[in-house]
């Protein structure tokens, strides 16, 4: 299956112009072959924590959700959109939707490791395990930026039997995540890892870019600088565990471990 990964500039609080920006990568994904659309956290409204949460009222949220399913209808491709969650700001975490190709939606996950005071003030913490969807014949999960920080949180994905890891991403200044971290959870969980996050200047921020794909051996399935672009990578199944090692999710002693952390 062929994914696509937007790396672009936000402006907060300007949907419509950031809207716009993922229907025009949605398009050019869908011309390039790509069956799905991987956006940056909270993209549609601008990575902002504090200003979202003293701006945006729940009825705002319902209407970019609303037009982030209509981009995906529209363009006849899958869509992971970020966004706050549905309810009233001081309840909200940070989320991401799997919207099919009909614009309907097929899971949502909520940000379990929320970054700094300034997202923790501004969001709940998510709490639920990431979950499985199947699309184009593959296991999907999805976490979000910080998360993958944590070994724990895409070895869960991968225990529920994720192949594929989806990851909207507000990353800014620490290149080493998207060149050491992301191969890493790739590789320690034979599992296809996506990471896709702003560039440019945004909110006072300057994010990296450095959007990545890292396939079930940690190899590099593409990447991007810190320029706009579009990323379009085939990923695949996670590959049988042959005969040579490491057995990385076949040999856990996780009971054991269980014990120590
Ligand atoms: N939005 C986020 O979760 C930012 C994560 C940045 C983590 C890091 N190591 O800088």
């Amino acid at each position: 299956m062929k994914i696509a990964l937007m790396q672009e500039t936000a402006v907060p609080l300007d949907m419509a112009g950031n809207l716009a920006l993922i229907e025009a990568a949605a398009h050019r994904a869908r011309e390039q072959g790509a069956e799905l659309l991987l956006t940056p956290e909270l993209f549609p409204v601008g990575y902002a924590p504090a200003q979202i949460r003293a701006e945006l009222s729940a009825e705002d949220v319902a209407a970019v959700r609303v037009e982030a399913a209509a981009i995906a209808r529209r363009s006849g491709i899958a869509l992971v959109a970020s966004l706050p969650g549905q309810q009233a700001p001081e309840e909200r975490g940070i989320t991401a939707v799997l919207f099919g190709p009909e614009g309907e939606r097929l899971g949502q996950y909520q940000k379990v490791q929320l970054f700094g005071s300034e997202e923790k003030e501004s969001f709940c913490p998510g709490s639920m395990a990431p979950d499985v969807i199947r699309l184009g014949g593959l296991n999907l999960g999805v976490v979000i930026c910080y998360d993958i920080e944590f070994p724990e949180m895409a070895r869960a994905a991968a225990a529920a039997g994720a192949e594929v890891l989806l990851v909207p991403t507000a990353l800014a200044e620490e290149p080493q995540v998207p060149r050491l971290l992301v191969p890493a959870r790739a590789l320690e969980n034979r599992m296809t890892v996506a990471y896709a996050n702003h560039c440019g200047s945004e909110g006072g921020l300057s994010f990296d870019g450095l959007s990545v794909v890292a396939g079930p051996r940690g190899e590099i399935l593409g990447e991007l600088g810190s320029e706009p672009g579009l990323l379009v990578a085939e990923v695949g199944p996670r590959p049988a565990s042959g005969a040579e090692g490491p057995w990385y999710l076949e040999d856990r002693r996780t009971e054991l471990h269980r014990q120590w952390i």
